[in-house]
């Protein structure tokens, strides 16, 4: 129907960097972790040679995406250190910075507020049963670690960007209690801005190797996401996570209207690139979709924040 047509689909052309990529979680579907100890971290005039390089290209985001150090080791407050310098240099060298580095501590949240824009944790899935399999040896994913973040991110007033990681081993009920869990928690402090559904996609580095999640599943799990979430929440999805064109287009049918922050590589999933804003362009306008970039934090939340960057 030519009303649903017209309608515009977001991105955020965004920049990756990864402050270290050692993590001492051990989530079985990880591509990215390395051991504790085992890999520099990214420096301060790294980061800033980085960014000087992006200037003339068409990049808002920064998109911080760390491994995690304990919270009780002695190198954690360094590594937060690490974390805040490089979102204030980001911050500084004009760009909008939005980190995601595993669970935070309510003070560790409150100062990173002031250097983001908006911040992100996956809520992955709420049954407990997946610490007795893909989380096993993942103390940051317990799912009452998870869900207080999204609450103090609330107390906070971050606009907060949350997800489903799906096809880890659980069940489609799991998935129906995740996302009521979301909408909950966001009719009473009303800071989530994106929900981001997530396939699991099998890279090289994991250990991990049930049955991915089936990709013709997704616009199934996006229709019924958009019944439980409230109005006011955008439905990202991966597009680079995404079978086909085909495919792509029946879940943005389905409702999701953001494919995240785009950029030359996908940390994450770094077996899967990212097609570019052109080429995604040409498979959504024939549909009737628009495709139009965004900032990683949305409009409704610009009188939420500290940080003056709409001077910028
Ligand atoms: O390129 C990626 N961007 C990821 N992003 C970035 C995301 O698409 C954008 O940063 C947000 O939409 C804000 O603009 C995440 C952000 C979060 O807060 C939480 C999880 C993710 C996960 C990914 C990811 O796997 N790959
Ligand atoms: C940044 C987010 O990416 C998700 N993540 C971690 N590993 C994978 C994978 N193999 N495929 C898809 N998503 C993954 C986690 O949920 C993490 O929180
Ligand atoms: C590759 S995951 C990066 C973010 C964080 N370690 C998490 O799992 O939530
Ligand atoms: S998914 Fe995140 S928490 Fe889990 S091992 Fe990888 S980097 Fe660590």
């Amino acid at each position: 129907m030519s009303t649903s047509h017209s309608q515009k689909i977001t991105y955020s052309p965004a920049y990756t960097i990864v402050p270290t990529y050692e993590c001492f979680n051990r989530c079985a579907y990880c591509n990215f972790r390395t051991e504790p100890g085992k890999s520099e971290w990214l420096t301060i005039s790294q980061a800033e040679k980085l960014f000087k390089q992006l200037h003339n290209q068409d990049v808002c985001e920064i998109l911080i995406l760390s491994g995690e150090v304990h919270p009780l080791s002695p190198r954690r407050q360094g590594w937060f250190q690490r974390i805040y310098d490089l979102c204030e240099l980001a911050l500084a060298m004009g760009f909008l910075p939005h980190t995601n580095a595993g669970p935070l501590s309510f003070e560790e949240m409150q100062q990173l507020k002031k250097v983001n824009v908006s911040m992100g944790l996956m809520l992955e899935q709420l049954t407990p049963e997946l610490l007795k399999t893909v989380h096993k040896h993942a103390p940051s994913k317990t799912p009452e670690v998870r869900l207080q973040q999204l609450q103090w991110a609330g107390e906070l007033k971050i606009p907060f960007t949350t997800g489903l990681l799906l096809g880890i081993g659980e069940t489609e009920q799991d998935w129906w209690e995740t996302l009521e869990a979301i909408a909950q928690i966001h009719q009473r402090y009303h800071h989530i801005q994106e929900v981001i559904l997530q396939p699991h996609s099998p890279g090289n580095q994991q250990t991990f190797d049930a049955p991915s999640f089936n990709p013709h599943q997704l616009p199934k799990v996006i229709f019924q996401a958009r019944k439980i979430l409230p109005a006011d929440i955008t439905i990202q999805i991966p597009p680079n996570l995404i079978k086909d064109d085909q495919w792509l287009l029946a879940c943005l049918e389905a409702g999701a209207r953001d494919l995240g922050g785009i950029g030359p590589k996908d940390e994450v999933n770094p077996d899967y690139p990212h097609l570019q804003e052109q080429e995604l362009r040409e498979i959504l306008q024939p549909a009737g979709w628009e495709l139009v970039p965004r900032l990683p934090v949305y409009p409704q939340y610009d009188h939420w924040f500290s940080v003056n960057y709409r001077t910028i």
